[in-house]
Protein backbone atom coordinates (compact mmCIF):
# COMPACT_ATOMS: atom_id res chain seq x y z
CA UNK A 1 0.00 0.00 0.00
CA UNK A 2 1.38 3.36 -0.86
CA UNK A 3 1.93 5.80 1.50
CA UNK A 4 0.32 9.22 1.50
CA UNK A 5 4.34 10.76 0.85
CA UNK A 6 4.73 8.66 -1.78
CA UNK A 7 1.63 9.24 -3.65
CA UNK A 8 2.17 13.17 -3.30
CA UNK A 9 5.28 12.88 -4.84
CA UNK A 10 4.10 10.95 -7.48
CA UNK A 11 1.49 12.84 -9.06
CA UNK A 12 1.89 13.89 -12.36
CA UNK A 13 0.63 17.34 -13.84
CA UNK A 14 -1.82 16.65 -16.47
CA UNK A 15 -0.86 16.16 -20.14
CA UNK A 16 -1.57 19.62 -21.56
CA UNK A 17 -0.85 18.35 -25.23
CA UNK A 18 -3.43 15.33 -25.54
CA UNK A 19 -5.93 18.30 -24.31
CA UNK A 20 -4.70 20.69 -26.30
CA UNK A 21 -5.41 17.77 -29.53
CA UNK A 22 -8.69 17.16 -28.16
CA UNK A 23 -9.87 20.97 -28.86
CA UNK A 24 -8.48 20.87 -32.20
CA UNK A 25 -10.69 17.74 -32.79
CA UNK A 26 -13.81 19.71 -31.32
CA UNK A 27 -12.94 22.67 -33.89
CA UNK A 28 -13.06 20.30 -36.58
CA UNK A 29 -16.62 19.17 -35.80
CA UNK A 30 -19.18 20.41 -37.97
CA UNK A 31 -20.93 22.91 -35.63
CA UNK A 32 -20.28 26.33 -34.30
CA UNK A 33 -16.86 26.88 -32.63
CA UNK A 34 -17.66 26.10 -28.71
CA UNK A 35 -20.54 25.99 -28.85
CA UNK A 36 -20.88 23.02 -26.74
CA UNK A 37 -19.76 24.99 -24.05
CA UNK A 38 -18.89 23.40 -20.71
CA UNK A 39 -19.03 19.65 -22.27
CA UNK A 40 -16.38 20.94 -24.92
CA UNK A 41 -13.89 21.66 -22.09
CA UNK A 42 -15.07 18.25 -20.35
CA UNK A 43 -13.83 16.40 -23.07
CA UNK A 44 -10.28 17.91 -23.27
CA UNK A 45 -10.13 17.87 -19.56
CA UNK A 46 -10.67 13.83 -19.45
CA UNK A 47 -7.92 13.63 -22.57
CA UNK A 48 -5.19 15.21 -20.74
CA UNK A 49 -6.12 13.28 -17.75
CA UNK A 50 -6.35 10.10 -19.19
CA UNK A 51 -3.11 11.00 -21.74
CA UNK A 52 -5.35 10.09 -25.21
CA UNK A 53 -7.50 12.04 -27.34
CA UNK A 54 -9.94 9.07 -28.23
CA UNK A 55 -10.64 9.37 -24.37
CA UNK A 56 -12.94 6.40 -22.73
CA UNK A 57 -15.45 6.73 -20.25
CA UNK A 58 -17.51 3.64 -20.50
CA UNK A 59 -16.30 1.89 -17.24
CA UNK A 60 -17.29 4.13 -14.11
CA UNK A 61 -18.04 3.75 -10.67
CA UNK A 62 -19.30 5.92 -7.69
CA UNK A 63 -17.50 5.14 -4.41
CA UNK A 64 -19.23 6.05 -1.51
CA UNK A 65 -17.59 7.17 1.71
CA UNK A 66 -19.04 6.09 5.18
CA UNK A 67 -18.52 7.28 8.25
CA UNK A 68 -19.50 8.44 11.65
CA UNK A 69 -19.42 11.30 13.83
CA UNK A 70 -18.97 12.26 17.19
CA UNK A 71 -19.83 15.55 16.72
CA UNK A 72 -23.52 14.12 16.10
CA UNK A 73 -23.90 14.17 20.07
CA UNK A 74 -24.08 18.32 19.90
CA UNK A 75 -27.89 18.26 18.35
CA UNK A 76 -26.32 19.61 15.25
CA UNK A 77 -28.28 17.71 13.06
CA UNK A 78 -31.76 16.47 12.12
CA UNK A 79 -31.76 12.77 12.81
CA UNK A 80 -29.33 10.44 15.08
CA UNK A 81 -26.02 8.81 13.73
CA UNK A 82 -27.79 5.26 13.29
CA UNK A 83 -29.37 6.58 9.69
CA UNK A 84 -25.55 6.45 8.70
CA UNK A 85 -25.49 2.09 8.55
CA UNK A 86 -29.67 2.71 7.32
CA UNK A 87 -28.89 4.21 4.33
CA UNK A 88 -25.60 2.35 4.35
CA UNK A 89 -26.81 -0.68 4.03
CA UNK A 90 -29.45 0.57 1.60
CA UNK A 91 -26.47 0.84 -0.59
CA UNK A 92 -25.56 -2.41 -0.87
CA UNK A 93 -29.14 -3.25 -1.87
CA UNK A 94 -29.08 -0.73 -4.60
CA UNK A 95 -32.30 1.16 -2.53
CA UNK A 96 -30.86 4.99 -2.17
CA UNK A 97 -30.89 7.59 -4.43
CA UNK A 98 -27.53 7.06 -6.01
CA UNK A 99 -27.82 3.82 -6.61
CA UNK A 100 -30.72 4.56 -8.66
CA UNK A 101 -29.71 7.42 -10.35
CA UNK A 102 -26.45 5.18 -10.69
CA UNK A 103 -27.66 2.75 -12.71
CA UNK A 104 -29.56 4.66 -15.08
CA UNK A 105 -26.20 5.83 -15.53
CA UNK A 106 -24.07 2.65 -15.76
CA UNK A 107 -21.89 3.24 -12.90
CA UNK A 108 -20.94 0.72 -10.27
CA UNK A 109 -21.82 1.32 -6.68
CA UNK A 110 -19.00 0.71 -4.47
CA UNK A 111 -19.94 1.67 -0.94
CA UNK A 112 -16.63 2.01 1.42
CA UNK A 113 -16.97 1.58 5.31
CA UNK A 114 -13.95 4.25 6.10
CA UNK A 115 -15.16 4.21 9.94
CA UNK A 116 -18.97 3.82 10.84
CA UNK A 117 -20.38 3.15 13.96
CA UNK A 118 -21.89 -0.45 13.17
CA UNK A 119 -20.23 -2.65 10.49
CA UNK A 120 -22.89 -3.90 7.22
CA UNK A 121 -22.26 -6.57 5.53
CA UNK A 122 -21.23 -6.18 1.90
CA UNK A 123 -19.18 -3.07 1.93
CA UNK A 124 -15.75 -2.58 1.25
CA UNK A 125 -14.09 -2.59 4.54
CA UNK A 126 -11.57 0.16 5.41
CA UNK A 127 -12.27 0.92 8.56
CA UNK A 128 -9.80 3.18 10.49
CA UNK A 129 -12.25 3.51 13.35
CA UNK A 130 -15.65 3.20 15.01
CA UNK A 131 -16.45 6.82 14.11
CA UNK A 132 -15.01 10.13 15.39
CA UNK A 133 -14.73 11.88 19.19
CA UNK A 134 -17.07 14.73 19.41
CA UNK A 135 -14.55 17.80 18.24
CA UNK A 136 -16.34 20.38 20.75
CA UNK A 137 -14.51 18.32 23.69
CA UNK A 138 -11.11 16.99 22.43
CA UNK A 139 -9.85 16.68 18.46
CA UNK A 140 -11.86 14.16 16.40
CA UNK A 141 -9.34 11.97 15.32
CA UNK A 142 -5.33 11.55 15.55
CA UNK A 143 -3.34 12.61 12.68
CA UNK A 144 -2.41 9.06 12.02
CA UNK A 145 -5.93 7.87 11.89
CA UNK A 146 -5.99 10.91 9.50
CA UNK A 147 -3.62 9.83 7.40
CA UNK A 148 -4.51 5.98 7.35
CA UNK A 149 -8.28 7.32 6.16
CA UNK A 150 -6.17 8.95 3.03
CA UNK A 151 -4.28 5.70 2.53
CA UNK A 152 -7.43 3.98 2.19
CA UNK A 153 -8.69 6.48 -0.52
CA UNK A 154 -5.77 6.14 -2.47
CA UNK A 155 -5.28 2.50 -2.42
CA UNK A 156 -9.38 2.13 -3.24
CA UNK A 157 -8.21 4.20 -6.48
CA UNK A 158 -5.72 2.14 -7.57
CA UNK A 159 -7.69 -0.73 -7.06
CA UNK A 160 -10.18 0.79 -9.70
CA UNK A 161 -7.65 1.50 -11.97
CA UNK A 162 -6.31 -2.44 -11.78
CA UNK A 163 -10.26 -3.00 -12.18
CA UNK A 164 -10.07 -0.68 -15.58
CA UNK A 165 -12.46 2.43 -14.15
CA UNK A 166 -12.06 5.11 -16.29
CA UNK A 167 -14.34 7.84 -14.23
CA UNK A 168 -14.72 7.58 -10.43
CA UNK A 169 -17.58 9.97 -9.39
CA UNK A 170 -17.31 11.03 -5.88
CA UNK A 171 -20.04 10.15 -2.89
CA UNK A 172 -20.32 10.07 0.87
CA UNK A 173 -22.87 8.74 3.84
CA UNK A 174 -22.61 10.08 7.31
CA UNK A 175 -24.76 12.03 9.71
CA UNK A 176 -23.44 15.21 10.80
CA UNK A 177 -20.86 15.16 7.56
CA UNK A 178 -22.24 18.93 6.91
CA UNK A 179 -21.08 20.15 10.22
CA UNK A 180 -17.48 18.60 9.93
CA UNK A 181 -17.49 19.67 6.32
CA UNK A 182 -18.12 23.06 7.17
CA UNK A 183 -15.64 23.59 10.05
CA UNK A 184 -12.82 22.27 7.92
CA UNK A 185 -13.91 24.65 4.95
CA UNK A 186 -14.28 27.67 7.32
CA UNK A 187 -11.03 26.98 7.97
CA UNK A 188 -8.99 26.16 4.70
CA UNK A 189 -10.97 28.96 3.02
CA UNK A 190 -10.32 31.36 6.50
CA UNK A 191 -13.95 32.46 5.99
CA UNK A 192 -16.53 33.34 8.46
CA UNK A 193 -18.22 30.28 9.96
CA UNK A 194 -21.82 31.28 9.45
CA UNK A 195 -20.71 31.37 5.65
CA UNK A 196 -19.83 28.01 5.66
CA UNK A 197 -22.71 26.76 7.53
CA UNK A 198 -26.26 25.17 6.00
CA UNK A 199 -29.30 23.55 7.15
CA UNK A 200 -27.41 20.01 5.61
CA UNK A 201 -29.90 17.06 5.33
CA UNK A 202 -32.40 19.58 7.19
CA UNK A 203 -32.45 21.66 10.63
CA UNK A 204 -34.37 23.91 11.81
CA UNK A 205 -33.63 27.62 12.50
CA UNK A 206 -32.89 26.91 15.87
CA UNK A 207 -30.71 23.91 14.77
CA UNK A 208 -28.97 25.96 12.25
CA UNK A 209 -28.10 28.25 15.01
CA UNK A 210 -26.54 25.85 17.77
CA UNK A 211 -24.42 23.83 14.55
CA UNK A 212 -22.82 27.20 13.52
CA UNK A 213 -22.04 27.94 17.92
CA UNK A 214 -20.88 24.33 17.64
CA UNK A 215 -18.28 24.84 14.95
CA UNK A 216 -17.53 28.23 16.60
CA UNK A 217 -16.33 27.41 20.12
CA UNK A 218 -14.70 24.36 18.25
CA UNK A 219 -12.78 26.41 15.99
CA UNK A 220 -11.43 28.55 19.11
CA UNK A 221 -10.60 25.59 20.95
CA UNK A 222 -8.28 23.89 18.40
CA UNK A 223 -7.36 26.98 16.64
CA UNK A 224 -6.14 24.32 13.39
CA UNK A 225 -3.47 25.73 11.27
CA UNK A 226 -4.56 26.51 7.79
CA UNK A 227 -1.60 25.60 6.00
CA UNK A 228 -1.87 21.78 8.22
CA UNK A 229 -4.75 20.32 5.90
CA UNK A 230 -4.17 16.92 7.94
CA UNK A 231 -4.34 18.79 11.53
CA UNK A 232 -7.29 20.58 10.36
CA UNK A 233 -9.25 16.97 9.30
CA UNK A 234 -7.77 15.29 12.70
CA UNK A 235 -9.52 18.62 14.89
CA UNK A 236 -12.58 18.85 13.35
CA UNK A 237 -12.81 16.38 10.50
CA UNK A 238 -14.54 13.24 9.48
CA UNK A 239 -13.06 9.85 8.17
CA UNK A 240 -15.56 10.36 4.88
CA UNK A 241 -13.61 13.60 4.11
CA UNK A 242 -10.19 12.37 4.53
CA UNK A 243 -11.22 9.11 3.00
CA UNK A 244 -12.89 11.12 -0.27
CA UNK A 245 -9.36 13.28 -0.21
CA UNK A 246 -7.38 10.22 -0.75
CA UNK A 247 -10.09 9.09 -3.17
CA UNK A 248 -8.79 12.83 -5.18
CA UNK A 249 -5.10 12.35 -5.22
CA UNK A 250 -5.47 8.64 -5.95
CA UNK A 251 -7.23 9.19 -8.98
CA UNK A 252 -4.57 11.82 -10.04
CA UNK A 253 -1.89 9.62 -9.71
CA UNK A 254 -3.83 6.95 -11.74
CA UNK A 255 -5.05 9.61 -14.23
CA UNK A 256 -8.44 9.08 -13.29
CA UNK A 257 -10.62 11.60 -13.88
CA UNK A 258 -12.63 12.21 -11.00
CA UNK A 259 -16.23 13.99 -10.56
CA UNK A 260 -16.61 16.18 -7.12
CA UNK A 261 -19.92 16.00 -5.95
CA UNK A 262 -21.78 18.24 -3.69
CA UNK A 263 -20.75 20.36 -0.13
CA UNK A 264 -18.99 17.55 1.64
CA UNK A 265 -17.24 16.05 -2.08
CA UNK A 266 -15.99 19.68 -2.80
CA UNK A 267 -14.54 20.04 1.20
CA UNK A 268 -12.81 16.71 0.94
CA UNK A 269 -11.44 17.95 -3.12
CA UNK A 270 -10.13 20.88 -1.53
CA UNK A 271 -8.10 19.20 0.95
CA UNK A 272 -6.02 17.02 -1.50
CA UNK A 273 -5.62 19.96 -4.01
CA UNK A 274 -4.13 21.32 -0.55
CA UNK A 275 -1.80 18.78 -0.26
CA UNK A 276 -1.03 18.61 -3.87
CA UNK A 277 -1.86 21.35 -6.54
CA UNK A 278 -1.46 19.19 -9.09
CA UNK A 279 -4.64 17.42 -7.96
CA UNK A 280 -6.98 20.00 -9.51
CA UNK A 281 -6.59 19.05 -13.20
CA UNK A 282 -7.79 16.04 -12.35
CA UNK A 283 -10.85 16.89 -11.26
CA UNK A 284 -14.93 17.81 -12.79
CA UNK A 285 -17.75 19.37 -10.93
CA UNK A 286 -21.06 17.87 -11.55
CA UNK A 287 -23.10 20.48 -9.40
CA UNK A 288 -23.10 23.50 -7.45
CA UNK A 289 -24.70 22.50 -3.60
CA UNK A 290 -27.49 24.62 -2.43
CA UNK A 291 -25.84 24.56 0.71
CA UNK A 292 -24.58 28.23 1.04
CA UNK A 293 -21.05 27.73 0.67
CA UNK A 294 -21.40 25.35 -2.60
CA UNK A 295 -20.52 28.26 -4.93
CA UNK A 296 -17.50 29.53 -3.13
CA UNK A 297 -16.21 25.99 -3.03
CA UNK A 298 -16.39 25.54 -6.67
CA UNK A 299 -14.81 29.04 -7.02
CA UNK A 300 -11.42 28.25 -4.54
CA UNK A 301 -11.17 25.09 -6.56
CA UNK A 302 -11.57 27.14 -9.75
CA UNK A 303 -13.84 24.35 -11.07
CA UNK A 304 -17.32 25.06 -13.18
CA UNK A 305 -20.03 22.92 -12.54
CA UNK A 306 -22.13 21.36 -15.16
CA UNK A 307 -25.48 21.19 -13.94
CA UNK A 308 -27.48 24.01 -11.15
CA UNK A 309 -29.78 21.73 -10.40
CA UNK A 310 -30.76 22.95 -6.70
CA UNK A 311 -29.76 19.79 -5.49
CA UNK A 312 -28.32 19.18 -1.84
CA UNK A 313 -28.43 15.16 -0.84
CA UNK A 314 -24.93 14.12 -1.24
CA UNK A 315 -24.44 9.97 -1.78
CA UNK A 316 -22.87 11.15 -4.86
CA UNK A 317 -26.11 12.08 -6.84
CA UNK A 318 -25.14 14.95 -8.90
CA UNK A 319 -22.02 12.92 -9.91
CA UNK A 320 -23.31 10.82 -11.00
CA UNK A 321 -25.85 13.02 -12.34
CA UNK A 322 -23.46 14.60 -14.80
CA UNK A 323 -22.45 11.59 -15.97
CA UNK A 324 -24.79 10.98 -18.68
CA UNK A 325 -23.97 14.75 -20.10
CA UNK A 326 -20.20 13.30 -20.42
CA UNK A 327 -21.65 10.88 -22.34
CA UNK A 328 -23.11 12.81 -24.70
CA UNK A 329 -20.55 15.16 -25.05
CA UNK A 330 -18.19 12.14 -25.65
CA UNK A 331 -20.68 10.78 -28.55
CA UNK A 332 -20.47 13.71 -30.38
CA UNK A 333 -16.86 14.49 -29.81
CA UNK A 334 -16.20 10.75 -31.79
CA UNK A 335 -19.18 10.53 -33.94
CA UNK A 336 -19.81 13.80 -35.60
CA UNK A 337 -18.34 14.45 -39.32
CA UNK A 338 -15.98 17.17 -39.64
CA UNK A 339 -15.93 20.01 -41.62
CA UNK A 340 -13.63 18.66 -43.98
CA UNK A 341 -15.76 15.28 -44.29
CA UNK A 342 -18.63 17.33 -45.16
CA UNK A 343 -17.42 19.39 -47.68
CA UNK A 344 -15.45 16.55 -49.06
CA UNK A 345 -18.95 14.70 -49.51
CA UNK A 346 -20.16 18.37 -50.50
CA UNK A 347 -18.05 18.42 -53.67
CA UNK A 348 -19.65 14.54 -54.91
CA UNK A 349 -21.48 15.01 -57.93
CA UNK A 350 -25.05 14.85 -57.15
C1 LIG B 1 -32.14 9.54 5.14
C2 LIG B 1 -30.94 10.31 4.69
C3 LIG B 1 -30.31 9.94 3.51
C4 LIG B 1 -29.20 10.67 3.08
N1 LIG B 1 -28.43 10.55 1.99
C5 LIG B 1 -27.52 11.48 2.02
N2 LIG B 1 -27.65 12.26 3.10
C6 LIG B 1 -26.82 13.41 3.35
O1 LIG B 1 -27.09 14.01 4.61
C7 LIG B 1 -26.03 13.82 5.54
C8 LIG B 1 -25.44 15.12 5.93
O2 LIG B 1 -26.36 15.97 6.54
P1 LIG B 1 -26.27 16.30 8.10
O3 LIG B 1 -24.92 16.90 8.32
O4 LIG B 1 -27.37 17.28 8.33
O5 LIG B 1 -26.46 15.01 8.84
C9 LIG B 1 -24.99 12.98 4.83
O6 LIG B 1 -25.07 11.67 5.21
C10 LIG B 1 -25.31 13.22 3.39
O7 LIG B 1 -24.78 12.28 2.51
C11 LIG B 1 -28.70 11.77 3.80
C12 LIG B 1 -29.31 12.14 4.99
C13 LIG B 1 -30.44 11.41 5.45
C14 LIG B 1 -31.12 11.82 6.73
O1 LIG C 1 -24.30 19.17 -1.07
C1 LIG C 1 -24.14 18.15 -0.40
O2 LIG C 1 -23.23 17.36 -0.66
C2 LIG C 1 -25.06 17.85 0.76
C3 LIG C 1 -25.90 18.79 1.28
C4 LIG C 1 -26.72 18.47 2.34
C5 LIG C 1 -26.67 17.20 2.86
N1 LIG C 1 -25.86 16.30 2.36
C6 LIG C 1 -25.05 16.60 1.32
Amino acid sequence: MESLEQALQRIEPVRQEFGQAAKRRWDSIAKPLGSLGLLEDAVVRIAGIQRRVDCDISRRAVTIFCADNGIVEEGVTQCGSEVTAVVAENFTKGDSCVCIMAELANAEIVPVDIGMNIDVPGMVRAKVRYGTENFLKEPAMSRQEVVKAVEEGIYLAEKLAEKGIQLTATGEMGIGNTTTSSAVAAVLTGRPVEEMTGRGAGLSDAGLKRKIEVIKQALEQHQPDPADVIGVLSAVGGLDIAGLAGMFLGCARRHIPVMVDGFISSVAALCAVRLCPAVQGYLLASHCSEEPAGELLLNELGLTPLIRAGMRLGEGTGAVAAIPLLDMAIEVYRKMSTFEEIEIEAYQPL
